[in-house]
């Protein structure tokens, strides 16, 4: 085994930051049970966004692949097959790891997990249990100053799926992601509450997906989590912890960390002590239940993986990771809030890509080439407000965005210059999104004739025209005297000129028509 050193700078700046959390946490306390305090660590499965899969050259999957179509004859454990490291995978981790600011060590290894399961074909789990390739980062979570130390990064394989059909009494596998590369990411017991737990997931999967390790997607699978919780009196140390598995969304997670920080303390209280436990929890009864007791712990005989080498990474390659990392969730909120975006701004573009697919263009980077030479905080109100209001509108997200950035950076310059009004614009934008047109806004404005009066000629004398042809009635009124009337012509004369007519002047141009 071997001993990593912690580099001294990180040491302290990891006692800094988990004290400040700490002292901030008690002054906060939570009076969902008073003297009482929940203890929280969590272990994240993330699956690696790798074409390949760890060992071997299949292709990863999801669901929409026919089960055991992408299974080599390594992935089903055949004799005679050899593990051959994807080079993708270790580098995807080596992001992640200091994306967490964690060490990554220049030497780590491979061992083997046993347990039977149909899903393992081989009863084994390559893993790194003795000597996992990061360990000592961090996280500082977006809801407050939280910082929650994470103890280790570990590579390992995942398992193959098992379903069970009642009404034929069958058990089908499907080795499809068996092999698939995860990362282990284990957290120290620093969470506090079921809500920092959920801020701590929400904080993990935005990172990964920045850095485009995972697509951290819980409901797909491809990020799943083990949550530890403890309970302890106030000022005593950390009771014993019980671990509930496979929580596979957010807020079930929480739920489950409320439901069993209660079950201990009602334990606790009767005073009787909390057995050490795995455990499930049902979703309908919002309960956990015993999977298994510490005595039935399975032995998982770990052993070195005798057909893999040490995974030696040097300082250069590590170093060129380092350089080209991207800009990471903080640092991303940072620059748009200090272009002149609200923090309500930044974090809705944010969250935006924080559910998006790993590869595809993100509201950010869309609104950065949108920017580019414009006022930010016009370009960001046409894309959170009237382009997500209009997706939204049609039941779509920004993934089905089609208005190239060159189309809204020039509908952004024809509403900022003053040659169609905003609410021209949305009806632009509105045609842009109805006809998946590639056309320029100026042509659609054009074609639909949107440019305002000042830029567009004798518009306004056509538009009141029409109005008083359209309404013979109010027009004869107004023209006896009944001045009121007219505000009736001029509504429908913003409605022809669909809002680009300047109200008053057509008022007055009315007036003088009609009188
Ligand atoms: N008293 C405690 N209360 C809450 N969480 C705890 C406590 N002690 C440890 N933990 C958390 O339990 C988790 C232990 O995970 P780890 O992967 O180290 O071991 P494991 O759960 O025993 O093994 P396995 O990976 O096989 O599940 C960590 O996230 C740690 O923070
Ligand atoms: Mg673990
Ligand atoms: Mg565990």
């Amino acid at each position: 085994m071997l001993v990593h050193a912690r580099k001294p700078w990180q040491f302290t700046r990891i006692l800094r930051c988990a004290r400040l959390a700490h002292t901030e946490r008690e002054a906060r306390k939570d009076d969902r049970w008073p003297g009482w305090e929940v203890v929280v660590g969590i272990e994240v499965h993330a699956q690696i966004k790798s074409r390949a899969k760890l060992f071997s050259e299949s292709w990863t999957s999801d669901y929409s692949v026919p089960p055991n179509t992408r299974v080599s004859p390594y992935d089903a454990a055949f004799p005679g097959t050899l593990p051959r490291l994807n080079p993708q995978c270790v580098e995807l981790g080596v992001r992640t790891a200091l994306a967490l600011d964690a060490n990554v060590h220049r030497q780590s290894a491979f061992d083997r997990k046993h347990y039977f399961y149909a899903d393992l074909p081989s009863g084994y789990q390559i893993t790194q249990h003795y000597a996992p390739f990061a360990t000592d980062g961090g996280l500082k979570l977006d809801n407050d100053n939280t910082f929650v130390r994470i103890k280790q990064i570990q590579l390992e394989q995942d398992t193959g799926k098992s379903t069970f059909d009642p009404l034929q009494g069958l058990s089908s596998i499907d080795l499809n992601r068996a092999g698939t590369g995860l990362m282990e990411i284990v957290s120290e017991p620093d969470m506090r509450s079921p809500e920092e737990a959920g801020a701590y997931v929400r904080t993990l999967q935005a990172l990964l997906r920045a850095v485009g390790a995972s697509d951290g997607n819980m409901e797909q699978g491809s990020l799943r989590c083990d949550v530890n919780v403890s309970v302890n009196r106030k000022g005593a140390g950390l009771g014993t912890r019980c671990e509930i598995k496979n929580l596979n969304s957010v807020k079930f997670m929480m739920v489950a960390i409320t439901a069993e920080a209660y079950r201990h303390i009602e334990m606790l209280e009767r005073g009787e002590a909390v057995p050490q436990e795995t455990r499930g929890f049902n979703e309908a009864s919002a309960e956990t239940y015993t999977l298994r007791s510490k005595e039935d712990a399975p032995d998982y005989r770990y052993m070195p993986d005798p057909n893999l080498p040490p995974l030696l990474l040097d300082e250069a390659y590590i170093d060129t990771i380092r350089r080209t990392m991207p800009e990471l969730p903080p640092a991303t909120r940072a620059r748009l809030i200090a272009l002149g975006l609200s923090k309500r701004d930044a974090d809705v573009l944010m969250d935006i890509d924080a559910g998006r697919d790993v590869g595809a263009e993100g509201a950010v980077a869309y609104f950065d080439r949108v920017a580019a030479g414009r006022e930010p905080k016009a370009v960001v109100n046409w894309i959170t407000h009237e382009l997500l209001g209009q997706l939204a509108k049609r039941r779509e997200t920004f993934a089905d965005n089609l208005i190239s950035v060159a189309q809204m950076g020039e509908l952004v310059d024809l509403v900022q210059v003053g040659r169609i009004t905003g609410t021209a614009g949305k009806t632009v934008l509105r045609q842009m999104l109805d006809t998946r047109t590639s056309d320029p806004p100026s042509m659609i404005a054009e074609q639909l004739a949107l440019f305002s009066a000042q830029s567009g000629g004798d518009a306004l004398g056509a538009w009141c025209a029409e109005a008083v042809a359209a309404l013979p009635d109010e027009a004869d009124a107004v023209r006896r005297g009944n001045v009121k009337v007219v505000n009736k012509i001029v509504g429908r004369v913003m409605q022809i000129s669909r809002g680009t007519a300047d109200a008053r002047a057509a008022r007055d141009a009315l007036l003088k028509m009609l009188q």
